[in-house]
């Protein structure tokens, strides 16, 4: 029997002896590393997160005290040891507990996250209810190297390190520093970081104080590192200016530094900030050498690691974005890629390669990726923003500002689009079509195909102003690319099934396919739309005036989305047609497969046709999932 079948929750742990916590440890890696093995999910930091969170549980009175994990990725461990231990084989599953931390699934889930940064806003404001309220809770934030970056966790810090009203929040911020983002870490602030270990980190380790590093690669790069910046003087750091006692940097991996630092901390009143140094993918050799391809893989065998599949892959539409931006940064010497931080998902890692100096990641920082292009454009260069669409809400402001209302030259590459799967609510891209098509100048753009991905960013980029480019994650239908530039005509969509009068799908985006499938059994017509807005409304008026029925499809949200456009203008010409508005519906859809969670929402081609007929009063000749 294992230590860890025995802990049911942090109770359990804290009548461990120190040697039982070393050995309960070891056994969380290897479920770790077992469990995301099997179901797939974030690795790399979740290996690199185990002793932080045994010595958390272990010092911290949880969940009276609140843990505030930010982005919520490197959570497994303390799931496991929260009462979830046998649920991690449904982990990211339909039906399955979340990849990230959710309020409905435990009170040790303190605040749902998913999206970055948030946790020290979060966590300030745990303190100061506590405060208001008379109780007297811990709130920590556990922020990483990555996450820190953002405007949003200086916002915070700004706020937390003053008293208020003669009252100063007890809130610890633990900064986790991996030195390593998705990719490699950018930025000004990551240097800092390097600075400060190669300080104080080295001298403790010199000292012999805990000889932890010697014989590690740190210790040679801390060596080096101090070399370089011998006699420099580091005053105070940053995070003191901000009104926080800062402790570090220690080592993340070593319980026997970690629990005694935590309890000593836990004890101080006011804001206090502990910096730590972990590695990402920490005893898993293979994840220690590539954090980034560990970072979050689909099921695998550990034995063997990671290994390409010798079947031939369809492109996915990140990597039809891949291509397409190296073919017209080639092209044109004006075009400047940016990603926050995403370059690996946004297929931009040849395009960094070829492009170095034309190639920006600005660190998880989605403001400033979009006010940055503006910037760029109004100088006359050509951005391309790669940007999930579910972080593009980040940069929501900056886009009617700083782009829209300047009609800015900016190509939103917006990949994410709809369902997600797996990662579930927190990233599902629902919301772009509604949120950006209401905002002048903006054009939005749904290409059906890879095909068209590639045309339609290329129409995009030729036009003269703001124009999103959405497409889903994962591969489409195979179709073949091309390797032109060419492009489509602007607000135009076809007619790809001439079919009776009774029905016309409208169909918006990659749910082409699924609506062909339900016309061919409804003899129906469909029209390929390619263009939210400027909207075909030739198009759409002549379909309405030749057939009973219009049924728009989308895989967006059907409040505010293309559908709704569809209305918008037969009510404002006065075209009185019945139109049934097939897309997401007005709630927040779970994690789990992609084409099941779509076959349940009724938008494959069988959901299609069955609501179709369902509309027209006919029995449903198709079976309901
Ligand atoms: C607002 C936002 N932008 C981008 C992401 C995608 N993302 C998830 S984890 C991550 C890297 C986080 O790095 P760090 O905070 O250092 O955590 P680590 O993985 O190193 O433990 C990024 C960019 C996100 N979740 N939220
Ligand atoms: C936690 C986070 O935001 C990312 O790691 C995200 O899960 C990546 O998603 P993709 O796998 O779709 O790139
Ligand atoms: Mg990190």
């Amino acid at each position: 029997m294992t230590l860890l079948s025995t802990i049911n929750s942090p109770a359990d742990l804290r009548q461990l002896s120190r040697p039982q916590l070393h050995q309960l440890a070891g056994e969380l890696r290897q479920y770790v590393l077992d469990s995301v093995s099997k179901t797939g999910g974030h690795l790399s930091s979740n290996l690199g997160t185990v002793e932080l969170t045994i010595a958390l549980h272990a010092v911290f009175d949880t969940p009276r005290d609140r843990i505030v994990w930010d982005v919520g990725h490197q959570t497994y461990p303390h799931k496991i040891l929260t009462g979830r231990r046998d649920q991690m084989a449904t982990l990211r599953q339909l039906g399955g507990i979340s990849g990230f931390p959710r309020r409905d699934e435990s009170e040790y889930d303190t605040f749902g996250t998913a999206h970055s940064s948030t946790s020290i806003s979060a966590a300030h404001g745990f303190a100061m209810a506590a405060k208001l309220k008379g109780e007297s809770r811990r709130a920590v934030a556990v922020i990483g190297d990555g996450a820190i970056t953002a405007g949003m966790a200086f916002e915070a810090l700004n706020n937390a390190g003053v008293p208020h009203g003669g009252l100063l929040g007890d809130m610890l911020v633990i900064l986790n520093d991996n030195d390593m983002s998705i990719s490699p870490p950018v930025g000004a602030l990551n240097k800092y970081f390097t600075r400060l270990m190669s300080g104080k980190f080295y001298s403790q380790a010199r000292e012999g104080a805990k000889g932890l590093l010697k014989n590690t690669p740190l210790y040679e790069f801390a060596r080096r590192f101090e070399e370089h910046t011998k006699g420099m003087f580091v005053p105070g750091t940053i995070f003191e200016e901000f009104g926080f006692n800062y402790v570090g940097p220690i080592d993340g991996h070593d319980l026997d530094a970690l629990i005694p630092t935590l309890e000593n901390l836990r004890d101080k009143p006011g804001p206090q900030f502990l910096h730590i140094v972990t590695k990402k993918g920490q005893g898993y050799k293979l994840a220690e050498a590539d954090p980034v391809k560990y970072h979050g893989p689909t099921p695998f065998d550990p034995a063997q690691g990671i290994v390409a599949s010798s079947k031939p892959a369809k492109k996915s539409f990140t990597q039809v974005f891949g291509d397409w931006l190296c073919d017209q940064a080639e092209a044109d010497q004006k075009l400047v890629g940016i990603t926050p931080a995403m370059r690996e998902g946004s297929g931009m890692v040849e395009f960094h390669k070829r492009f170095p100096q034309r190639y920006y990641d600005v660190g998880i920082a989605e403001q400033h990726a979009v006010t940055f292009a503006a910037g760029l454009a109004c100088e006359g260069m050509k951005p391309v923003v790669a940007i999930y669409s579910t972080f593009l809400q980040r940069g929501y402001d900056q886009l009617i500002h700083d782009v829209a209302l300047q009609n800015l030259d900016v190509t939103f590459a917006l990949d994410r689009a709809g369902l997600v799967g797996a990662d579930g609510a927190t990233h599902a891209g629902n919301y772009d079509i509604a949120f950006t098509r209401c905002i002048p100048n903006m054009a939005v753009l749904t290409p059906a195909d890879e095909r068209e991905c590639r045309q339609l960013l290329s129409t995009a980029y030729q036009h003269p102003g703001p124009v999103t480019v959405r497409y889903p994650r994962g591969a489409g239908a195979g179709v073949d690319t091309g390797t032109d530039l060419s492009t489509l005509p602007w607000g135009q969509g076809e007619l790809r099934r001439e079919g009776g009068r009774d029905v016309a799908i409208l169909a918006f985006g990659t749910l082409l396919q699924a609506a062909l499938g339900a016309a061919d059994a409804l003899n129906a017509t469909v029209a390929n739309m390619r263009f939210v807005k400027p909207l075909d409304t030739a198009l759409v008026e002549r379909l309405a005036r030749s057939h009973g029925l219009l049924v728009t499809v989308e895989d967006g949200c059907v409040m505010g989305g293309a559908g709704s456009a569809v209305i918008e203008h037969l009510q404002a010409v006065g075209l009185n047609v019945p139109v049934l508005q097939l897309g997401l519906p007005d709630a927040f859809i779970e994690h789990g497969d992609p084409a099941k969670l779509m076959a349940l929402q009724g938008l494959d081609a069988a959901g299609i046709e069955r609501r179709i007929r369902q509309r027209l009063g006919e029995p449903a000749l198709r079976a309901v999932v």
